[in-house]
């Protein structure tokens, strides 16, 4: 698989591509990612990437040249996908990184900045994603998430030490608790239960566990998993 970063900071990915499962798969040839800065296709002296909005107001926008310029340099691979990331975007749910990680060789991330790119860019855009509904300085951290989840659902990138069964929003509920050596720290216990050997009640106790955390936390996702169930069960 093929990540292209649109970026004008590529340092910012260095770090976090060079540690654990995401080096690995990169080390092993599952992805190779590469960083394009749409400075580099800037064609005046100082380079300018960003302007003053038309119509007036506070900030900057992305200038279309360079990010456009930078989009067609790319090889094309596909079936590939040019994502934009932004608050306006769809939200990142596991299911959309279950499914590009399935349906795409390439994926093209455009990381915004200031207030925005012009909207003319999004000619060359497939897919507007959001890490969230909130405002970052920057596009980077949510195409980070998004290359880290996606590609930790890509065959050989997680090994039998940890499985997509933790991906409890692939079934709609969140995780149960986890628990380790030692059986007792600070007075605190592991639940009996998991120190019992029978693996019905332990799978019992952590299903219960998924239904009374996501009902608790997160009364959306139990709402909907309900819903899901009635329907199996209506089939
Ligand atoms: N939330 C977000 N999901 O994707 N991008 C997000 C974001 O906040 N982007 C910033 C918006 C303001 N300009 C700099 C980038």
């Amino acid at each position: 698989m093929r990540f292209d970063l649109i970026t004008l900071f590529p340092e910012f990915f260095h770090s976090p591509l060079q540690s654990g499962l995401i080096a690995k798969a990169i080390a092993k040839g599952l992805a190779e990612v590469h960083c394009t800065n749409p400075r580099d296709f800037t064609c005046d002296r100082h380079h300018k990437v960003d302007d003053e909005p038309y119509g007036g107001g506070a900030g900057m926008v992305l200038k279309p040249e360079p990010l456009a310029a930078a989009l067609e340099s790319l090889p094309v691979v596909t079936p590939r996908q040019v994502i934009y990331l932004s608050p306006q975007g769809e939200p990142m749910t596991q299911a959309l990184f279950q499914d590009l990680a399935t349906s795409v060789e390439q994926l093209v991330l455009v990381c915004g900045h200031y207030e925005g790119i012009d909207e003319r860019v999004m000619t060359w855009i497939d897919r507007e994603i959001s890490l969230g509904d909130f405002v970052l300085t920057c596009g980077e951290i949510p195409a980070l998430a998004l290359l880290n989840g996606v590609l930790r659902l890509r065959p050989g990138t997680i090994g039998k030490e940890e499985s997509h069964r933790c991906d409890s929003f692939s079934d709609g509920l969140l995780d149960y608790p986890h628990y380790t050596r030692p059986a007792e720290f600070r007075g605190l216990k592991v639940p009996e239960v998991l120190l019992s050997g029978n693996h019905g009640a332990i799978a019992a106790w952590r299903r219960q566990q998924q239904l009374e955390r996501t009902r608790d936390r997160r009364p959306d996702l139990y709402q909907a998993w309900q819903a899901q169930q009635s329907d199996l069960d209506s089939h």
